[in-house]
C-alpha cells in the first residue's frame, strides 16, 4: 500500500470530480454531512436549552442522552443499516433517508420537547443507517475503479471537512438569531431566553441541506440490473470511520453513519459510461471503503450490468426501474459484530513494540478530543458563551484536527515519524490541560484549536506508521480494530463528558481578593489532559527507536526547518574520507567540460579521482538512461520516471560513489539528487518532500561535500548541444526554466555547500573559480601509485 495520498489534494480532487454524476453523488454527500453536522450541533444545544432551568445534573443528562441518541445508533445498530440496504433502489434509499431526516429536524422546533427531540434525534440516525450503505453502492457504480481510492477520500475529506463548516454555520445562525430577538420590542431583556430559538434557526438549516441533499440524490442516475449478471466477487469488509484510517481506503461518512459505512460491502453499480468501460474491460469492483478483517460473514456481492442510460438494451429492461429483488438469504449482508471486532482485533493488533506504542497513543488521544465536543455547549455555557460560542468551540476541534493532518507532517518533516508522533500527543494533552484551566472563551477557542492540530498531526502520523509498519493484511486488520476501538470511545467520550462535568460540579476557589472560578467542564478537560499527558511519554518510549540525537535537539532543527543534527558517534561512523563533489545545471551548461578538467587538475595534485555521472554509470543505469531518455518512451509517468532517475542512484552510490569514498578518493558526478528536485520535482511538478524522502533512501543519505551549480539560461544551454535532442531535452522552454529556477533555489537554501557560477563565462574561468573554492576542501594529496587504482574504477560509459 502506497503512503497514504494527501486527502483530497487539489489535482485528485479535480480529476474525479470531472465526472459528472460523482459530482452530483459528491454533492449529496457534502449536503448530507452538514446536515448531519448541524444535527449533532443543534441537539446538543437545544437539549441544553430546554433543561436551561433545570439542575446542572439533570441538564447534563439531556446533553449526554442527545448525544447518545445521535451517535450510539451506528455502533450498536449497523447490522440494520446493510439489511436495509440489501431490500430498496439505493438512489430511493438515500431520497427517502434524506427527506425523512429532514422533517424530523423540522418537527423538533414545533413540538419544543425534549423527549421529542431526543425521539427525532434517534430516528433520524435510523435513517442515516440506510443512507450509508446506499451512497457507498452509488459510488462504487458512479466512479471507474482507478478512480475509486480518490473518490473515498474526496469522500472522507468531505464528510470531515463539513465539520467546522457546519459549527460556523451554527454559530453565525445562533449570532443572527439573537440579534433578532434583542432588536425585537424588549427582546434586550429576553436576548438569553431565545437560547430556543437560536437553534432552531440551525436545525431549519439542517432541514434544508437534507432536502437539499434528497434532490440532488434523485438526479442521480438509476440504476439497471442486468439480465446477464456477473459472477459473485467478495469484497473485504470491516469498519470504518476514523479519518486517518479512512484513507484506507474506507467509507466514512461522519458519526451516524461511521459504522454502517463499514458494514455495507455492495459492490452495486449505478451505470456511467466510464464505469461501464470498467466493467466490460472484466474489472471487478469492489466496496471503496472496506477495510478491516477479511471476513467471510461479511463478505456479499452484487453486480449490475452497466448498460448506458437511454440506450435500447436498457429501456428494453422494464425491470430496471423496479425496486431490487432481495438477494437470496446466503448473499445477503451479514452484520459485522463491534465486539467480536474488538476482540479479535485485540488479539493481533499489537505484534510490534512500535505498534503496541502507537495503538496505545491513538486509542488515548482520541477520546480526549472526542470529550471535547461532548462537553462544548455546557462548557462555553460556564465562560458565559452561548450558542454562537458552541459553534466556535465545535468548528476550531475539527478545523485544527484538519489542519495538523495536513500541515502537521509537512511542517516537522525532518522530525522522526515515531518521535512526531509522541510529540503531538504531548502537545495536544498540554493544549486540553490549558484549555481545562483557562476559564476564558477566547482562549478556549484558540487551545481547543491548538489540542484538535496536534491530535490530528498525531493520528495521521500513527496511520502512515502502520502503514509503513505493517504487511498489507496484518495493517488491514490493526486499522480495523482501531476504527472499532474509536467508534466505541466516541459513543463512550461524548456521553460520558457532560455527565462527568456535572458530577464534578463548578467551585470558586478564593484567596483574599482573587478569585479563581473552577470548572467541572474544564475538569473534565484536564482530566483528558492529565490521562493523555503520561500516555504520550509511555508512547514515546515504546515508539522511539532509541541511540537518536536527543529529542530537544531534533525538535528545534525541525521547527528551524534545518537538517536533522547527528550524534557524535553517528557524525563518526560515517565520515569517509574521500571527498563528494557534484556538477549540477541545465542543459549544455558546461557540466562534463568542468569534470573533465578538474579530475585532469586534481590527479596532476596526487589524487585518486572518479569521475562519474547520472544517470548511466553502472551496468544498470546504462539501460535505465537508455530508458529514460529515449524520445520515443512519452507516455512515462512522473513518479515512474522520478523513481527510474532513484533507481539508477541507488546503484550508483551503493556500487561506484561510496566504494570510491571509503577508499578515500575524490568523487566528481555530473548530476546527483538535485537533478532529480529540479526536473522531476520543478519541472514535472512532483512534491519535493516525496522526492527528498525516496532519495534520502536511495543514496543512503549521501550528501555531497560541494555542489557546484553551473547557471545558465536554458535557451543558451541548449544552443550548445548539437545532434539531436533527448527526452529531457525536448522539453518545452517553460520546463527548462522551472529547473533552472529550482536548481537555483536549492542553493540559496544552503549556500554554505554550494557554489554558483555563471556559466556562460569562458570554460578555463570557471575551472579556476571552482578551484578556488574546492581547495580548502581537500584532504592531504595521497601517493602518486593510487592513480594506477583511479583508472579501474567501474565508471561504465555508454
Ligand atoms: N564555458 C563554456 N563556454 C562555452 N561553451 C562551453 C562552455 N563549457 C562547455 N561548453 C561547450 O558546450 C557544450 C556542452 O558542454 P558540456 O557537454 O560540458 O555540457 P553539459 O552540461 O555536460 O551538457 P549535458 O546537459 O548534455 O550533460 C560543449 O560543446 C562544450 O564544448
Ligand atoms: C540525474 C537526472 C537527470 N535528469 C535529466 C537531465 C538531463 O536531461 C538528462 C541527463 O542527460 P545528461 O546529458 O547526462 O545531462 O536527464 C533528470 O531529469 N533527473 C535526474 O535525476
Amino acid at each position: 500500500m502506497s503512503r497514504s495520498a494527501p486527502l483530497g489534494a487539489p489535482g485528485e480532487a479535480r480529476g474525479v470530480l470531472s465526472s459528472k454524476p460523482f459530482r452530483r453523488l459528491w454533492a449529496a454527500l457534502s449536503l448530507s454531512s452538514l446536515g448531519d453536522w448541524l444535527g449533532l450541533l443543534t441537539l446538543l444545544a437545544l437539549a441544553a436549552a430546554l433543561t436551561a432551568d433545570a439542575d446542572p445534573m439533570t441538564r447534563a443528562y439531556a446533553v449526554a442522552g442527545a448525544a447518545a441518541v445521535k451517535l450510539a445508533p451506528p455502533v450498536l445498530l449497523s447490522p440494520l443499516a446493510g439489511l436495509l440496504a440489501d431490500r430498496f433502489d439505493r438512489r430511493l434509499t438515500m431520497v427517502v433517508a434524506d427527506a425523512v431526516r429532514a422533517l424530523l429536524y423540522l418537527s423538533v422546533p414545533l413540538a419544543g420537547r425534549l423527549d421529542w427531540l431526543l425521539i427525532a434525534g434517534f430516528l433520524a440516525e435510523i435513517a442515516a443507517l440506510a443512507w450509508g450503505p446506499a451512497k457507498d453502492a452509488a459510488l462504487t457504480g458512479l466512479v471507474p475503479k482507478r478512480r475509486l481510492d480518490q473518490a473515498t477520500r474526496l469522500g472522507v475529506l468531505t464528510s470531515y471537512g463539513t465539520a467546522p463548516v457546519a459549527g460556523a454555520v451554527f454559530a453565525v445562525l445562533a449570532s443572527l438569531s439573537w440579534l433578532v430577538g434583542a432588536l425585537l420590542p424588549g427582546g434586550g431583556e429576553r436576548a438569553d431566553a431565545f437560547l430556543t430559538p437560536q437553534t432552531d434557526a440551525a436545525l431549519y438549516a439542517a432541514a434544508v441541506a437534507y432536502l437539499a441533499a434528497a434532490l440532488t440524490a434523485w438526479a442521480l442516475p438509476k440504476p439497471r440490473r442486468s439480465a446477464a449478471e456477473t459472477p459473485p466477487t467478495a469484497a473485504p469488509a470491516g469498519p470504518a470511520a476514523v479519518p486517518g484510517a479512512a484513507a484506507e481506503n474506507e467509507r466514512t461518512t461522519p458519526l451516524a453513519t461511521g459504522a454502517q459505512s463499514s458494514d455495507n460491502e455492495a459492490t452495486a453499480q449505478l451505470q456511467t459510461t466510464e464505469a461501464a468501460d470498467d466493467a466490460a474491460a472484466g474489472n471487478e469492483r469492489t466496496a471503496p471503503l472496506a477495510t478491516g478483517a477479511r471476513s467471510s460473514d461479511n463478505e456479499r456481492t452484487e453486480q449490475f450490468a452497466p448498460a448506458p442510460q437511454g440506450t435500447e438494451a436498457a429501456s428494453a429492461q422494464p425491470s430496471a426501474q423496479r425496486p431490487e429483488p432481495a438477494q437470496p438469504a446466503e448473499e445477503r449482508y451479514r452484520p459485522e459484530n463491534l465486539l467480536r471486532t474488538l476482540w479479535q482485533g485485540g488479539r493481533f493488533a499489537g505484534t510490534t513494540p512500535l505498534v503496541r506504542g502507537l495503538l496505545a497513543g491513538m486509542v488515548s488521544v482520541f477520546p480526549a478530543v472526542a470529550a471535547v465536543a461532548g462537553v462544548a455547549r455546557l462548557h462555553v455555557a460556564s465562560l458565559g458563551a452561548g450558542n454562537a460560542g458552541f459553534g466556535v468551540l465545535f468548528a476550531a476541534v475539527f478545523a485544527g484536527m484538519g489542519l495538523g493532518m495536513l500541515a502537521g507532517p509537512r511542517i516537522l518533516h525532518n522530525l522522526s515519524r515515531p518521535r512526531l508522533f509522541a510529540v503531538s500527543m504531548a502537545a495536544a494533552a498540554v493544549a486540553l490541560l490549558a484549555a481545562g484551566l483557562i476559564p476564558n472563551m477566547v482562549m478556549a477557542a484558540v487551545l481547543v484549536t491548538l489540542a484538535g492540530c496536534a491530535a490530528g498531526a498525531a493520528w495521521i502520523t500513527g496511520i502512515t506508521l502502520i502503514h509503513q509498519e505493517l504487511e498489507e493484511d496484518i495493517r488491514t486488520r490493526t486499522l480495523g480494530y482501531l476504527n472499532a476501538v474509536a467508534r466505541a470511545e466516541l459513543l463512550v467520550a461524548v456521553v460520558a463528558a457532560p455527565l462527568l462535568a456535572a458530577v464534578i460540579g463548578d467551585y470558586t476557589l478564593g484567596y483574599g481578593d482573587l478569585s479563581y472560578g473552577f470548572l467541572g467542564t474544564g475538569a473534565v478537560l484536564l482530566i483528558a489532559g492529565v490521562l493523555v499527558l503520561p500516555a504520550s511519554l509511555i508512547t514515546y518510549r515504546r515508539v522511539d527507536r532509541g541511540g537518536e540525537v536527543a529529542l530537544s535537539r531534533e525538535l528545534l532543527a525541525a521547527l528551524r526547518g534545518v537538517p536533522l543534527p547527528t550524534t557524535d558517534v553517528q557524525q563518526e561512523e560515517r565520515r569517509l574520507p574521500g571527498t563528494f563533489i557534484v556538477l549540477e545545471g541545465g542543459e549544455g551548461a558546461g557540466k562534463s567540460t568542468q569534470a573533465g578538467r578538474l579530475s585532469v587538475w586534481l590527479r596532476d595534485e596526487g589524487f585518486e579521482v572518479v569521475t562519474t555521472r547520472e544517470p548511466g554509470s553502472t551496468k544498470l543505469g546504462m539501460r535505465l538512461r537508455a530508458l529514460l531518455l529515449d524520445r520515443e518512451d512519452t507516455e512515462m509517468s512522473a513518479r515512474a520516471e522520478a523513481l527510474l532517475y532513484a533507481a539508477d542512484r541507488a546503484e550508483h552510490v551503493s556500487s561506484v560513489i561510496l566504494p570510491a569514498l571509503r577508499r578515500g578518493a575524490i568523487v566528481i558526478s555530473d548530476r546527483y539528487v538535485d537533478s532529480t528536485l529540479a526536473y522531476q520535482g520543478a519541472g514535472r511538478e512532483l512534491v519535493r518532500d516525496d522526492i527528498e524522502r525516496v532519495n534520502e533512501w536511495a543514496t543512503e543519505e549521501l550528501v555531497p561535500h560541494l555542489t557546484v551549480l553551473l547557471d545558465i539560461p536554458p535557451d543558451q544551454g541548449l544552443s550548445r548541444l548539437g545532434g539531436t535532442t533527448d527526452r529531457m531535452e525536448a522539453e518545452s522552454e517553460e520546463f527548462h526554466t522551472r529547473v533552472r529556477q529550482s536548481f537555483r533555489e536549492l542553493a540559496e537554501r544552503d549556500p554554505s555547500r554550494y557554489l554558483v557560477i555563471d556559466a556562460r563565462e569562458p570554460a578555463e574561468e570557471l575551472t579556476r573559480e571552482i578551484q578556488r573554492r574546492l581547495r580548502p576542501l581537500l584532504p592531504d594529496p595521497v601517493p602518486k601509485d593510487a592513480e594506477a587504482i583511479t583508472g579501474m574504477m567501474p565508471t561504465i560509459k555508454e
